[in-house]
């Protein structure tokens, strides 16, 4: 699904109103009269008090739309226009004009703290405060509106953003509405997925209002949300005549004294993953963990005997080398790693330890193939493009990464986030029970393990990532969040690819 931009919302806004040659109100009388279908649809004329805070733009004006719909089917409905300017946009006095021939219970102007009515956590509080016009943050008296509104255990709907949330930068913490559910014109907004916004929002739905569909197909937008329906055109169906040297040969390098697990989970996800074969190179120490526990995978080891890797020579011609996890990063490994490199024409997977020693010997990032797959966690991420500001400038500084270095980046999070040529794919499957030692280590083997198969390297991060969320949410379907466990995911890697294909249960989005 397309993210548009707040300009290109702006745009379809304008496109819309050309192509249907109609007055911009009556796009604000649509977008309104959908929003109050979709309550009252949820709400089927139950009496509760419905508290709705408008602002005096846009947004203020869809929430007095949303106000006289309610009153017109007998809710009970009390509006507060948010007087943080005396500026009225023109449709917000349309949409007033309209409202006060309704009710004799015309909207209460709010100008101070003094003026906030009580919130009961039985109400519904319906947040029109703010929409995609915020350009700076509120004032102190408005956020601390905002912060009533979210200490009152109320039922909260934001309508397109939560009020006080930037669609383009961000703003210091803590000035937003916590919303209950967002319901988000057209597009969601891709504050929702980026850590300092997006830990407040737990719901969200995107209501179609719409615009120009001429617009919204031609757009190209930066980044766009990767779903069942995106990651469903990315799978390659398995050839009846085919055989396992068709689905390639990968090779994981991985592990070091105590740290065998990372290398037995990335082997044993890329082998999930559909790779035709998987070896694993690691210590000899490691030879009988990796055999016992996987006897699909082949081992090749280090020819020294120590606790961690000190040569990484092998004879043999994968065709893509997931290297990192639990790697360590002792001198030697390091050495083993920098000599790897200057000869290696592979295609590659880093993680982990892997990127830590990028990191440290930057020159090492310049003899990375290109194309190669970076996976980095937050942490090391920043020790590969530098700290930043906000979560918008993270952004930018890995796409200026990934352009220098030729590189996918796959910035895990919540919602994990692949960076290539300037386009952001976000990630939509995953949650909590995935932050747990060792996940990453199954991401390495599920991208390894589909470039082996012929995916190219941005579709296996893309894909890879999508795959590995899912494979997270069926299983915890039959455990707690507390429970799940990196071997758990790679259980359920098949059955996420068996979803991909399965169709929503009724009722179910
Ligand atoms: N295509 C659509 O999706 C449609 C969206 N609609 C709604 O319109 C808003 C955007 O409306 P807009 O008037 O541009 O902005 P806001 O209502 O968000 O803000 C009002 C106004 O306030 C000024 N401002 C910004 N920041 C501050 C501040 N901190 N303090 C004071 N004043 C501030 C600024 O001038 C803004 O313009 C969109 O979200 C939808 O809800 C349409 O109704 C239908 C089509
Ligand atoms: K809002």
């Amino acid at each position: 699904m397309k993210i548009l931009s707040k300009d290109q919302v702006y745009e379809a806004d304008k496109a819309t109103i050309e192509a249907e040659a109609i007055p911009s109100i009556n796009l604000m009388e649509r977008a309104g009269g959908y929003a109050f279908e979709y309550l009252h649809q949820r709400l089927q004329g139950q009496p509760v008090n419905i508290k709705i805070f408008c602002g005096i733009g846009n947004n203020g004006g869809d929430g007095l739309v949303i106000a006289r719909n309610l009153i017109e089917h007998n809710y009970s409905v009390t509006t507060y226009v948010v007087n943080y300017s005396d500026k009225r946009s023109k449709d917000f006095l349309q949409a007033l004009e309209a409202l006060k021939g309704k009710t004799k219970n015309w909207p209460q102007v709010l100008k101070s703290a003094d003026d906030f009515p009580e919130i009961a956590r039985e109400d519904l509080i319906v947040d029109c405060v703010f929409g995609i016009g915020l350009n700076r943050p509120a004032d102190d008296w408005v956020q601390e509106l905002f912060q009533k509104i979210n200490t009152s255990g109320a039922y909260v709907l934001s309508v397109d953003v939560p009020s006080g949330m930037a669609v383009d930068r961000q703003f210091p913490e803590d000035t937003m509405v916590h919303p209950t559910v967002v319901l988000s014109f057209q597009t969601p907004k891709l504050a929702f997925f980026l850590p300092q916004s997006g830990k407040y929002i737990n719901n969200w739905d995107v209501l179609d209002i719409g615009l120009d569909r001429n617009y919204l197909n031609s757009v190209k937008t930066k980044a766009q949300l990767i779903d069942k329906t995106e990651a469903r055109q990315m799978y390659r169906p398995r050839q009846k005549f085919s055989h396992k040297g068709t689905y390639g040969h990968a090779l994981i390098v991985a592990g070091s004294y105590g740290k065998m697990g990372a290398a037995v989970l990335s082997s044993k996800a890329c082998l999930h993953a559909g790779a035709g074969l998987t070896t694993a190179y690691t210590t000899r120490q490691g030879l009988p963990i990796l055999q016992t526990a996987l006897p699909e995978v082949m081992v090749v080891t280090d020819r020294h005997d120590g606790t961690y890797l000190e040569e990484l020579k092998f004879d043999l011609e994968p065709d893509v080398i997931g290297i990192g996890p639990g790697l360590g990063t002792e001198k030697a490994t390091q050495e083993a790693f920098k000599a790897f490199l200057k000869s290696n024409k592979t295609p590659l997977v880093v993680d982990a330890d892997g990127l830590n020693m990028l990191a440290k010997d930057r020159d090492l990032l310049k003899l990375l193939p290109k194309y190669s797959v970076l996976t980095p966690h937050p942490k090391e991420l920043e020790r590969l493009i530098g700290e930043w500001n906000d979560d918008f400038e993270k952004l930018e500084k890995a796409e200026a990464f990934s352009a220098e270095y030729n590189c996918v980046l796959v910035c895990k999070d919540a919602h994990t986030i692949v960076v290539f040529e300037g386009n952001y794919y976000v990630n939509n499957t995953g949650n909590p029970g995935m932050a747990t030692g060792g996940s990453g280590d199954v991401l390495t083997g599920v991208i390894t393990g589909l470039i082996a198969q012929g995916y190219d390297p941005l579709t296996a991060a893309i894909f890879g990532t999508y795959l590995h969320g899912k494979a997270g949410d069926l299983a915890v379907n039959h455990t707690a969040y507390e429970a799940l466990t990196a071997g758990t995911i790679v259980e359920f890697l098949g059955a996420a690819v068996l979803d991909l294909f399965e169709q929503p249960e009724q009722g179910k989005k």
